[in-house]
């Protein structure tokens, strides 16, 4: 792991295993951790240089402009001193003025251009690469902080792609050229004012680096602001129905406290830059009044020469006001790069395409509709497993094998490892040892995405996304043929739900489908899987209790599913054990019995013992 991605993810424990090569691909390794300027200016801002430059260009043209304003009035003075006419030299002040502001408008406006779509690419990169990461490194994210880094960080970097870099580069130039031109008017009162403005930026600018860290830490808090919203929102009836609210708000409250306490010191330090550039100005005007004045009265230059050499002062003061505002947003965005470099330093998965790469399931030609693709046979052999960052042993030398087709059952203890089974089955995770067999294959040697268009997995919670009925379930199936969403809805008995929703399957579920109930969330769940038409059917039954209607609904479902595939039922009722051709009793990460419902009534203590204190509790 990258030293930016151990400070997203935390330092890795003892114990964590090592996923294998073929399931992350790791990004390109970062021999030291970079600077943020440096990332600023190379990830973000170099896909969109030639823009940039453009605008900066045209920026510094227009400033151009506006440098050759002060020579075109001396000019215009002197020949009005000189009593000649003045018309072509107004003319010319005039054009150069309207070139200046005009030119100067376009630069602007193509940097801010630019500066979106460095935004855009910024973000959609962001949102592609946080939907690939392997479920093992998003158990240790805050959703909110990775949010906050999508959204909030992203926009720091606006201001910086936009207006800052090319303020910098264009507004030095200029300042360089101001003083140039200061020099070649009298160089004696140059060097005094250059003295002046130095010393005292010189001065403002040790305050930048202090400036990237307030502004880092700023950002960083505003991540954990997201990370306590997300926490509250994400479980909001809990929240409700435990009296939370209060100690919620005051959680959020204080975060937002610390992000405002942040952000006001990394403001100090710019308002302290800024006071050391007015101060500069202030300082050289005076300097020049009085140190050029005196030079005018002594005969050493002329009026002309010191009324052009205050317009350069004027000229460059706004510049170097403006240079101080700049380095402070580039800290800021510097700062940003920082922590979207973080993310992008996380190993990804492979992109799943909506069942686009997986394999073809052989169709046995009999097979009905809903359905149709060859069942899988499952073997576990000696598998071991502990969650990363734990110590402790889940799965403890597990082996069990499902056949090919029909309905399997596994029952067990609460924690004895039944939901791990499935996570390892989905490659969510990797074993420290031991064999997962899909058909006789490692599933370690299917590809990622394939292997998951095989398997139709139905978690506990069966979560629905919001939106419509259709879209959730066509989302994941998207060519999927109105003959086979008819079929899939009547096998899942969801089709009288379909009659009675007012817009059928265009009524809008609400978010995380609220509309429905517990049990139509699931049969919802398995219609969605059942429609990229898998090889194995892995369900996590509710455990919640179910209205008679909706636990037969579900039971029949699932039994006509287990004729055409295989399907593996974490149990959670007495009417899908005594349904399943073969129970596997699961105890402390072991198979330790499998048999058929009577079977293990007779001879397995613990399966008698569940039957009687979990599965019957839910018969309906
Ligand atoms: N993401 C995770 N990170 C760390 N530990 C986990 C994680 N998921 C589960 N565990 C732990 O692994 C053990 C087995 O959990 P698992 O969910 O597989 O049990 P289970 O048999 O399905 O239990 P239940 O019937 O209560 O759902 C438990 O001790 C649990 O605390």
């Amino acid at each position: 792991m990258t030293g930016a991605a151990e400070a997203l993810l935390g330092t890795p424990q003892a114990g964590r295993t090592t996923p294998a090569p073929a399931l992350v691909p790791k990004p390109e390794p970062t021999p030291a951790a970079p600077s943020g300027l440096r990332l600023l200016l190379t990830r973000h801002l170099r896909p969109h240089r030639g823009r940039l430059v453009a605008g900066a260009g045209l920026g510094l043209a227009g400033g151009l402009a506006g440098l050759a304003e002060p020579m075109a009035a001396k000019a215009l003075i002197d020949r009005l001193v000189a009593g000649g006419s003045p018309t072509a030299s107004a003319i010319g002040l005039g054009a150069l003025v309207l070139a200046s502001v005009l030119i100067t408008a376009a630069g602007s406006y193509l940097l801010e251009r630019t500066a979106e779509g460095v935004v855009r690419t910024t973000r959609e990169r962001l949102a592609a690469r946080v939907l690939r990461l392997p479920v093992a490194d998003m158990d240790r994210q805050r959703p909110g902080d990775l949010v906050a880094r999508l959204t909030s960080d992203t926009g720091q970097l606006r201001a910086a792609a936009g207006q800052a870099l090319a303020v910098c580069a264009t507004s030095t130039l200029m300042v360089l050229g101001g003083l140039t031109a200061m020099f070649l008017l009298d160089p004696v009162l140059a060097g005094a004012t250059v003295g002046v403005i130095g010393t005292v930026c010189g001065i403002g600018s040790l305050t930048l680096p202090r400036i990237g860290r307030a502004a880092r830490r700023s950002q960083q808090v505003t991540g954990e602001l997201g990370a306590a919203l997300e926490r509250a929102l994400g479980a909001f009836r809990t929240v409700k129905a435990n009296g939370l609210e209060r100690r919620e708000t005051e959680a959020a409250r204080e975060a937002a406290h610390r992000a405002w306490r942040s952000g006001v010191r990394a403001v100090g330090w710019e308002a302290a830059v800024e006071v050391a550039s007015g101060l500069s100005v202030r300082l050289a005007f005076l300097t020049v009044l009085g140190f050029g004045g005196t030079r005018v009265a002594t005969g050493q230059m002329t009026m002309s020469a010191l009324v052009a050499f205050l317009f350069y002062v004027l000229f460059i003061g706004p510049l170097l006001t403006q240079l101080a505002g700049s380095a402070g947003l580039v800290q800021r965005g510097s700062a940003a790069a920082l922590r979207i470099h973080e993310i992008e330093c996380l190993a990804i998965e492979p992109l799943a395409d909506a069942g686009a790469d997986a394999e073809p399931p052989a169709e046995p030609a009999a097979a009905p509709a809903a359905v149709r693709a060859a069942p899988l046979a499952l073997e576990l052999r000696d598998v071991r497993f502990g969650y990363p960052g734990r110590d402790t042993t889940v799965l403890d030398g597990l082996s069990l094998d499902v056949p090919a087709g029909g309905l399997t059952a596994l029952v067990g203890p609460s924690g004895a490892g039944k939901s791990t089974v499935f996570a390892l089955l989905e490659r969510f995770y990797e074993p420290a040892s031991g064999r997962i067999l899909l058909d006789g294959r490692d599933v370690r040697d299917w590809p990622l995405t394939g292997l998951r268009a095989t398997i139709g997995y139905v978690e506990q919670d069966a979560p629905v996304l919001s939106g419509t009925l259709r879209d959730n379930l066509l989302r994941s199936a998207p060519r999927a043929s109105p003959e086979e969403l008819r079929a899939v809805l009547a096998l899942t008995r969801l089709d009288g739900l379909v009659e009675r929703l007012p817009a059928g399957l265009d009524t809008e579920l609400g978010h995380r489908g609220t509309a429905l109930s517990g049990g139509q969330r699931q049969r919802v769940a398995i219609a969605r899987a059942l429609l990229r038409r898998p090889r194995l059917l892995l369900l996590d039954e509710a455990t919640s209790q179910l209205d008679a209607e909706n636990e037969r609904a579900l039971r029949d479902a699932v039994a006509d599913i287990a004729r055409e595939t295989t399907v593996v039922v974490i149990a959670h009722r007495l009417s899908t054990v005594t349904g399943a051709r073969r129970i596997v009793v699961l105890e402390d990460g072991r198979a330790r019995a499998t048999g058929t419902h009577r079977e293990l009534l007779a001879s397995d203590e613990l399966y008698g013992r569940l039957v009687r204190t979990q599965l019957l509790d839910h018969r309906p």
